[in-house]
């Protein structure tokens, strides 16, 4: 077992009858949504609200119930993975391109726990690339505005050599920072970018990591109360 799927299984241990669960995207949330189907087709009752198309194929695939955002009052828990965590809960997600839609169920959430392998905790982020998910229409412009900024970005594209589109249908600038010295500052700049639709910083927007180790122990970092 992986630290990814050590982290996946043990995230089940979260989810009560009657919930309603934010369901994330990437590769070890793969492993909680097999959990849950497990669960699911031994009788749990539960609704998932789907954070990205992949992550609605797979629940389709597994028969978990599934609810739109616009079609629930509130999200009880949501279970997603992220790119990077740092010792206060801050953290990278959008590798996958879902960060939008992630942000978007995150926040009508109750209780969020992401879930990641130990690779994933670092002292400070942003050695991964830290996505932006822009609109196409004059998207050169943000990414010359990030250049004069020194934020290094870079058009994500496909394997073909053509823009990465999102579920939102819209295109993600990676910028290569090496070194986030101040997440909350980054956001707030960030926020206030026109044509930046979303970024994938997430600060202080989940409650307890679950920490996944290659001998298949999971460790935990949680919000101070
Ligand atoms: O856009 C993708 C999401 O933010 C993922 O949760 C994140 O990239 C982690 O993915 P993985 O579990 O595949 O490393």
């Amino acid at each position: 077992m992986d630290g990814k799927e050590a982290a996946g299984r043990k995230a089940i241990d979260e989810i009560h009858e009657g919930m309603t669960v934010g369901l994330g995207t990437g590769s070890t949330v793969y492993y909680f949504l097999e959990a849950l189907a497990e669960k699911v087709s031994a009788g749990l009752s539960i609704t998932g609200v789907t954070t990205s198309q992949r992550t609605a194929e797979l629940a389709g695939k597994w028969h978990i119930p599934l609810q739109s955002l616009n079609n629930v009052e509130r999200i009880d828990l949501t279970i997603d993975g992220a790119d990077e965590v740092d010792p206060s809960l801050n953290g990278i997600k959008g590798g996958g391109g879902a960060l939008l839609y992630e942000k978007l169920v995150a926040k009508a959430s109750e209780k969020r726990i992401w879930i990641v392998d130990s690779k994933k905790v670092v002292k400070k982020l942003g050695a991964f690339p830290l996505p932006i998910e822009v609109v196409p229409f004059g998207w050169k412009q943000v990414e010359a505005f990030m250049t004069e900024k020194g934020y290094r970005p870079r058009l994500r594209q496909t394997p073909g050599g053509q823009p990465f589109v999102t579920d939102a249908h819209h295109y993600i600038l990676d910028l290569h920072l090496d070194f986030i010295g101040n997440p909350k500052a980054l956001a707030d700049e960030l926020d206030h970018v026109t044509g930046i639709v979303e970024h994938g910083l997430f600060v202080s927007m989940t409650d307890k990591v679950l920490i996944g180790y290659s001998d298949g122990h999971v460790g935990t970092l949680a919000k101070e109360k």
